[in-house]
């Protein structure tokens, strides 16, 4: 048996807090996570709960203060080699053209410049910009940026892709648009992704499973629901379903209220 693409025990991360750095605050506490192999797992949660604490943690880039993470059965110290990482923001290089920017990882990593240029411009036909690759980013417009950024990530053909609300900047079709996208190179790759999104919908159109994190401080998963719509789906189209209708019901009934704690946490704050 394949071992799970990402395993997250008993993990808590502390800060010194932003509000009185004499004291720390724990974002997250007691989660455990799990993302199998080829398994697209979605995270929901609050505002400022921990979501991207955890995507950070998945990555590498952040040592949890208590708990462990492995990686296809390997414990993980350091960056995760075996991920991509597409965030919220911008990832493009500006001063590098679309292709330069698809190539960008394959040369770091050591890939003679005529094969890297192949596969970088293979990946640009497959995101629809086949005709683009000479564009710089400020001549494209934000849907060609996150398409270019999309294949920037699966060039380097990572067995982890790490998605932390990728599209969320993007007006409501060329998301759409997008998110199928993102699920047909799934689909045909399945790799494991783990999505960090604020949507409810996307994260049920999308995923295998959706987890919810409590409201902060010390937030961990409290619920986890499976989503058994069929695949391959659409995402517009399967939110006419009834089952996705009943899977939102359910999971809003969890979700709710936490974010509503979450809102009144905020205002205090403010
Ligand atoms: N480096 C840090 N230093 C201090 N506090 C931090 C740090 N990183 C995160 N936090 C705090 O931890 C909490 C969780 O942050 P995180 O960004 O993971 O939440 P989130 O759920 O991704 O937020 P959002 O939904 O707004 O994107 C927040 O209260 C944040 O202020």
């Amino acid at each position: 048996m394949t071992d799970p693409a990402i395993v997250l025990q008993g993990v808590a991360c502390t800060f010194v807090s932003k509000d009185n750095p004499g004291q720390r605050y724990t974002a997250v506490q007691d989660v455990d996570l799990t993302v199998g192999a080829g398994e697209f797992v979605s995270v929901v949660g609050p505002t400022g709960c921990g979501k991207s604490t955890l995507l950070n943690v998945a990555a590498g880039l952040l040592a949890p203060s208590v708990g462990s993470v492995s990686i296809f059965g390997e414990p993980l110290s350091g960056i995760n080699r075996r991920a991509g990482y597409m965030f919220q923001a911008e990832s493009l290089m500006p001063w590098r053209t679309a292709l330069a920017n698809v190539m960008a990882g394959l040369q770091f990593r050591g890939a003679p410049e005529l094969e890297a240029r192949a596969q970088a411009q293979e990946w640009l036909a497959r995101v629809g910009l086949a005709e683009f690759g000479d564009r710089y980013p400020h001549q494209m417009s934000g849907g060609m940026r996150k398409r270019a950024s999309l294949a920037q990530t699966l060039v380097l053909d990572p067995d982890i892709i790490l998605m932390d609300e990728p599209f969320s900047a993007l007006d409501i079709q060329t998301r759409q648009l997008m998110e199928n996208e993102v699920l047909d190179l799934w689909h045909a790759k399945k790799k494991a992704v783990l999505f960090i999104t604020h949507d409810l919908d996307e994260a049920i159109a999308m995923s295998d499973r959706v987890v919810v994190l409590s409201a902060g401080p010390a937030s961990h998963p409290m619920g986890e629901f499976a989503i058994d719509l069929p695949r391959p789906r659409d995402v517009a189209e399967v939110k006419t379903q009834p089952r996705f209708l009943e899977l939102h019901a359910a999971i809003w009934a969890e979700l709710r209220g936490e974010v509503l704690k979450g809102y009144a946490q905020q205002l205090k704050k403010a």
